[in-house]
């Protein structure tokens, strides 16, 4: 109860807030009748950058400017004329997951507090999951609702054993405790090394991974995975009760009765007790939570699932979906230190809106790594878009947008995961003054956007923890109104799908050109499937190398619409038992009787019955099929020969062929005894059987169809019917056995690569029962002939 000798009373008993951010601690202190803030005292906070991705603060300087905090804010409120003494209680909110170990014998911090932001266990993680048969970041989700990172305080402390000899030192020897910031502020502020109390909340609890979000308790599976030792833990406690009192300090004996991480507590003191209202904290980073009730949603989207709050003892935990960005604020503060483009950050946005747009310059602030929904921890920062027209103006408004970009991927990861559709987003954080920052997220979420006359949504979320809590209970939060400015959209979808997607390009422009850490692990496993991806990719290049490389037949008919140039027949055949004089090789194109214009260079050798060479081969003398002529020159000696009765009118019979074709033109018998021109030939006929011929050589013919032959006997032509007259021998004398050396069409080529292409080169045809039998065998089989060879490429293939 308020204390009703002070002045001021009406204002109800008075809740003090202890808000201790990453870049400022404050100590507000609230009338609960109204809300109003009635004093308060604000100091900044240093973080030191060792190296690169290293953030730290001092644990020392922390609760320093805490207490001074205190101390200051209770003079003012004095000089107001508010009693301290009507401070019922105190909340405490802080920056989650930052990690400080101390000696609970001297109270000295071991090592200095690593920030959340921190990202130097990144090798940590990716060496933990190495050792782990499960690599996914997401194992231990279920059981957390956190993916495996170095934003998380069991990752730094994990770090804090491997790398501080110190810390393994205190740790044996049961001198080391370990907390999140409220922790050690709740430790000091309540006694410290003389029974200082070791307890966190829930919400704090949540961020470590240590946490089970089922149980509300410590998990020994996640104080395994990580190996930490589990009796240096503080105790869990809810976000509402009375923890302890302080112990010094103006407000000594005050108790602290609310714990509350500092995003947690903005969701309380937005007044977002309903599932699916939603808000978002823009401080050094920016923090989206929207509540999900009693139920646990276990995002697909890169969202982590956390405890809302649990506002007393036995009252029953809240949860909800949270998108972390690491860096919001922050960047701007860089934008100002760093790049000296600003010298005051009051100035920010008057110097954004001096230009219309960002001139499509595009700044992803990954210093530290991207966190939600990317969770990339080896990303970094880029600017990208730059032209010579960019100034610090347009790059200061890229910086602003990049944060609202960043909670468009968050709020569309939200909708994703709760199919929530989200009307309004309530904001809240040192960055909200900005209103071109505000009216720009309103643009590209394409939603309103809230702000309360009242920023200090944090302290005062804390506040109502610690006002609520059972033996303080002062709180009345329905009574509490608060004014609001809203930021409506004012641009059309089409621009703002447009605006995004080259936020996307540049985001994934630096995501993508990153390997995985996963990737860079060195295993057997993963040099075995190297190994085993190069030996294939060897062997499918050989393989086709060699399919390449080796020569395809492929089979194909072509009209050969050449017919102007002539065919070239090359051949080369013997007939072991016929004589060369008795062997005729004929040739005859599709019309039959007509002429052949048939280029020749036939050569016979005769042939002994062993096929040895008798004499020279004989160019011979090709004979149109047609060739019945009629004689009327005199022989050399003048004498007209007489054909017998069998030839015209003046007609000459002076050889026995004379006489044979005059004799066969008649149709008559003809018996070459009875003529005195065919002595002589009678007598040599003996030679007929006794030697063999070789035929070969070419010869030229047109290209329409026809064909050739080799046949004992002399041929001519009877009714358009070929004969060979084989007088005065019978046909079944001749043995017709021949031998085709060559036969082949076009080019020449007797081989090519090893392979015969001439179907009937070698063939050996023997004759069993006399004239034509072995011809028919040829007929009877189909044989192609190749006419045409091509050379391809500059191998010699065809
Ligand atoms: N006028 C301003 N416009 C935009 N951003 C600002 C302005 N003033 C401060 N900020 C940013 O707000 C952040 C601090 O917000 P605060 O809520 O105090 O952070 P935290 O809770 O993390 O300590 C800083 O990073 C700073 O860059
Ligand atoms: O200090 P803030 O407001 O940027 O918040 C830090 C967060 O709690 C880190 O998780």
């Amino acid at each position: 109860m308020a204390d009703e000798k002070c002045s001021n009373y009406e204002y109800g008993p008075l809740i003090a807030s202890i808000d201790e951010g990453t870049s400022s601690v404050r100590f507000m202190v609230f009338a609960s009748n109204t809300g109003e803030v009635v004093a308060y005292h604000q100091l900044p906070l240093k973080s030191s950058y060792p190296f690169a991705e290293w953030v730290e603060q001092d644990p020392i300087e922390i609760l320093k400017i805490v207490i001074e905090c205190i101390d200051e804010t209770t003079k003012k409120l004095e000089a107001k004329g508010f009693c301290p003494s009507n401070i019922v209680a105190i909340g405490i909110t802080n920056q989650r997951e930052t990690t400080i170990l101390w000696d609970k014998y001297t109270g000295l911090p071991l090592y200095k507090a690593i920030v959340w932001m921190d990202n130097r266990t990144s090798v940590t993680v990716s060496k933990l999951l190495s050792n782990k048969e499960d690599r996914s970041k997401d194992q231990l989700r279920e059981l957390c609702g956190l993916p495996i990172s170095p934003y998380f305080s069991a990752l730094k402390y994990r770090w804090l054993i491997d790398n501080v000899p110190e810390i393994t030192k205190a740790i044996q020897e049961k001198r080391c405790l370990f907390g999140t910031v409220d922790s050690w502020l709740i430790w000091n502020l309540t006694g410290g090394v003389q029974n200082g109390i070791h307890i966190t909340d829930v919400t704090n609890a949540s961020r470590t991974m240590l946490m089970n979000i089922n149980s509300l308790k410590w998990d020994t599976k996640l104080i395994e995975f990580f190996d930490l030792p589990a009796d240096t833990l503080p105790e869990i406690r809810s976000s509402a009760e009375i923890y302890g009192y302080l112990s010094s300090t103006s407000l000594k004996n005050v108790p602290i009765a609310g714990c509350v991480g500092d995003q947690h507590a903005a969701l309380i003191g937005q007044l977002c007790f309903k599932k699916g209202q939603t808000k978002c904290t823009y401080g050094t980073g920016c923090f989206i939570l929207s509540n999900t009730g009693y139920e646990k949603i276990h995002s697909k989207h890169g969202l982590l699932t956390t405890v809302a709050y649990q506002l007393g003892k036995d009252a029953q935990p809240f949860y909800a979906l949270e998108g972390s960005i690491t860096i919001a604020g922050a960047s701007l503060s860089w934008l100002k230190n760093n790049m000296k483009v600003v010298d005051d950050l009051e100035n920010v946005n008057k110097l954004a809106e001096e230009v219309s747009s960002s001139n499509d310059v595009y700044f992803v602030p990954a210093f530290q790594g991207l966190y939600a929904p990317y969770w990339d921890s080896n990303a970094r920062g880029l600017i990208c878009g730059l032209t010579m027209e960019t100034d610090r103006r347009h790059i200061i408004r890229a910086a602003i947008e990049a944060v609202c970009y960043q909670t468009k991927d968050v709020l569309d990861a939200i909708k994703q995961d709760c199919g929530l559709e989200l009307t309004q987003l309530k904001v809240d954080g040192g960055m909200v003054k900005n209103n071109l920052m505000l009216q720009f997220q309103a643009d590209i979420s394409g939603i309103d956007i809230v702000r309360q006359d009242f920023l200090e949504s944090t302290a005062y979320g804390a506040a109502i923890a610690a006002g609520m809590a059972k033996g303080i209970e002062v709180w009345n939060l329905t009574e509490i109104k608060q004014d609001r400015i809203v930021f409506t959209p004012k641009i059309m979808e089409t621009e703002r799908h447009k605006k995004y997607s080259k936020w996307k390009t540049a985001v994934m422009k630096y995501v993508f050109t990153k390997p995985l850490e996963d990737f860079q692990e060195k295993t057997l496993y993963g040099g075995l499937v190297t190994i085993l991806c190069w030996i294939t990719i060897f062997y499918l290049t050989f393989r086709e190398c060699c399919d390449y490389l080796k020569t395809s037949w492929k089979e194909e008919i072509f009209v050969d619409v050449s017919g102007g140039s002539k065919l070239l027949i090359n051949l080369d055949i013997i007939v072991s038992e016929i004589s060369c004089d008795y062997l005729a090789l004929d040739a005859v194109d599709s019309s039959g009787d007509q002429h052949l214009h048939i280029d020749y260079n036939i050569y016979k050798r005769r042939l002994d019955l062993n096929g040895n060479p008798i004499e020279p081969p004989q160019k011979e003398n090709i004979r149109p099929i047609n060739k019945t002529t009629i004689v009327t020159k005199q022989n050399s000696s003048g004498d007209c020969g007489s054909c017998y009765g069998a030839g015209e009118i003046d007609q000459c019979c002076n050889t026995c062929l004379e006489v044979k074709e005059a004799y066969s033109k008649k149709n008559w018998q003809f018996k070459p005894e009875r003529f005195v021109q065919c002595l002589g030939e009678a007598n040599s006929n003996a030679s007929v059987f006794q030697e063999g011929c070789q035929l070969y050589g070419t010869m030229e013919v047109n290209r329409v169809g026809g064909s050739f032959h080799i046949a004992p006997g002399q041929s001519f032509s009877i009714s358009h019917i070929h004969v060979h007259d084989v007088q005065p021998y019978s046909s079944q004398m001749f043995n017709t056995t021949h031998h085709i050396r060559h036969l082949s069409f076009g080019k020449k080529i007797m081989h090519l690569n090893n392979i015969q292409i001439n179907p009937l080169d070698g063939y050996i045809g023997h004759a069993k029962e006399g004239v034509g039998s072995s011809v028919v065998g040829h007929k009877q089989e189909k044989l192609v002939f190749p006419l045409t060879y091509l050379k391809l490429m500059d191998l010699l293939r065809f």
